[in-house]
């Protein structure tokens, strides 16, 4: 399994519009993440994409620094981005070619050569998805379900040793979350998993729960959602 270290990791952002003080984002945090299926959950504006983010360095800290299997992730970009996939909250976002079959293709580029030898490679792909029919359509014409179904598989055919998924199940109707998560949580890579869905992450190996910018409760994902809940009913203003 792979190893995500934050050390004393900080996010912090300018105010906007103004000078400091800066707005914290992310409290100084450290962690090691060793177990293959991790749920980030919290409130909304929590700080659980921050840290999801913080994986493959589409957030940088603003002190600390981030490691994943040995890999600075500051100094290694690259390298970490080749090993960590990241799946968005809405797949358009990571859906930029006109076709399905050309989308996964270009998933390849860096894996498989030629053309035809890539075509056929994402035909292999797309059914192993079940999306085998869909290959040759718009990718503006698929469900929202089946667009996260795609950008999944594109992703995954680039064969990352771990995958962030950042409310991957928020957009998608019960069935369509139901099947996106059990993909997910039956994935052999490791998996960072930022979700309001307290059943996904009940199913998790551990649990972060972010409040305000911290974690406030870390371990076995049933004691964590708990604490969760718990926190949900504590008014905010007494
Ligand atoms: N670049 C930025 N500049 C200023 N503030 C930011 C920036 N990025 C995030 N924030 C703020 O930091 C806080 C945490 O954001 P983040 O997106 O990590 O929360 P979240 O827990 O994922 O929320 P949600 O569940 O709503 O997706 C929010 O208040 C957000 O507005």
């Amino acid at each position: 399994m792979s190893r995500i270290q934050l050390e004393r990791v900080v996010v912090t952002a300018p105010t906007p519009g103004g000078p400091a003080p800066e707005v914290t984002i992310l409290r100084e945090t450290s962690l090691e993440l060793t177990e293959q299926r991790i749920a980030l959950i919290g409130p909304n504006g929590s700080g659980k994409s921050t840290l999801a983010r913080l994986v493959n360095g589409l957030v940088e800290p603003t002190a600390g620094r981030v490691v994943v299997d040995g890999l600075d992730v500051a100094r290694k970009g690259r390298d970490v981005r080749r090993r960590v996939g990241f799946v968005f909250t809405d797949p358009s976002a990571q859906l930029v070619m006109p076709t399905v079959l050309e989308d996964v293709a270009l998933s390849l580029r860096h894996r498989v050569r030629g053309r035809e030898a890539r075509s056929e490679a994402a035909r292999t792909v797309l059914a192993g998805y079940g999306l085998a029919e869909l290959a040759d359509r718009s990718v503006h014409t698929l469900s929202g379900g089946q667009r996260q179904l795609l950008a999944i598989a594109g992703v995954l055919a680039t064969d990352p040793a771990i995958l962030v998924a950042d409310e991957p199940t928020t957009l998608l109707d019960l069935r369509n979350a139901r099947r996106i998560g059990d993909l997910l949580l039956g994935l052999p890579q490791q998996l960072v998993l930022a979700t309001h869905d307290l059943d996904l992450a009940q199913r998790c190996d551990r649990a972060l729960l972010i409040d305000d910018g911290a974690v406030v409760a870390d371990g076995a994902p049933a004691e964590v959602v708990a604490h969760y809940r718990a926190l949900a009913v504590t008014p905010q203003d007494t």
